[in-house]
């Protein structure tokens, strides 16, 4: 496995690649969601024979916008999509709203993750296939928001009930990039972790080394 990056070091060679003329910030995403979803159906195929659904957990930055590319695009599979987003398309960076706004205008469903309050999610009718975290990647820096927190849990109790996935997109919110500290304490262990160009320090370091689920790492083109 290539060696371990930072964050830095990781933002430096996107920004180097789009500096020097060779992708954009928006290809870059494109490609980081659909290697996302073609990373889903290669583990496990027998999602790809009938639609699903899917609740993608989509974040305020550029994390959340690879949640958007997913969400596009397992709506071009006919999944039934859902979008929880903390946070405002408005005020997404500009990669991530181009993302978010093609799902919403597509009639994509954008909820705010407070309906898991008070939502039985053990019994959640239909239950959800697969879970997305794109709450945050790269760009943590502190522990999560509260309701983040509970918006994990809750799909934690469905989770124990209903046999559905969970899938991390670069790495799974609350996890510490740089180090692999926990940032925030919650009992959620993603079946998959699905990250871009080279592992992170934070997926082989610390806690973060044991909450990766499988991990996947997807060239991009950089
Ligand atoms: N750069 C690119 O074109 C690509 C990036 N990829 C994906 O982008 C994320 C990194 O995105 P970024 O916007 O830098 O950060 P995050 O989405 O991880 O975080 C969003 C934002 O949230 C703020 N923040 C940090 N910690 C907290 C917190 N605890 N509570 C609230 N808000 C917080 C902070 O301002 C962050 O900026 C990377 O992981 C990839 O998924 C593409 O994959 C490739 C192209
Ligand atoms: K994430």
């Amino acid at each position: 496995m290539t060696d371990a990056l930072t964050s830095a070091q990781m933002r430096n060679i996107e920004q180097t690649a789009i500096d020097g003329g060779k992708v954009t910030g928006l290809e870059l995403m494109d490609r980081a969601g659909k290697a996302v979803v073609k990373a889903i159906f290669e583990t496990w195929p027998d999602l790809l024979n009938a639609p699903r659904r899917a609740g993608i957990l989509a974040g305020p930055g550029n994390n959340g916008g690879d949640g958007f590319v997913i969400a596009n695009r397992l709506r071009d599979y006919g999944w039934d999509v859902e979008v929880f987003h903390y946070g405002d398309i408005d005020k997404m960076p500009p990669d991530a709203k181009v993302n978010a706004l093609a799902f919403a205008n597509a009639g994509g469903v954008v909820s705010p993750i407070i309906p898991f309050e008070g939502r039985d999610m053990r019994f959640a009718d239909p239950p959800t296939d697969v879970w997305i975290d794109a709450f945050f990647g790269i760009g943590l820096t502190r522990p999560l928001p509260e309701e983040v927190r509970a918006a994990f849990l809750s799909i934690s109790y469905e989770r124990n009930w209903q046999s559905n996935k969970l899938v991390a997109v670069d790495i799974l919110s609350g996890i510490d990039a740089d180090t692999g500290e926990r940032l925030t304490e919650f009992p959620l262990k993603p079946d998959m972790t699905v990250t871009f160009h080279a592992p992170k320090i934070g997926h082989l370091e610390g806690e973060g080394a044991d909450w990766c689920g499988q991990l996947i790492v997807k060239n991009i083109g950089l």
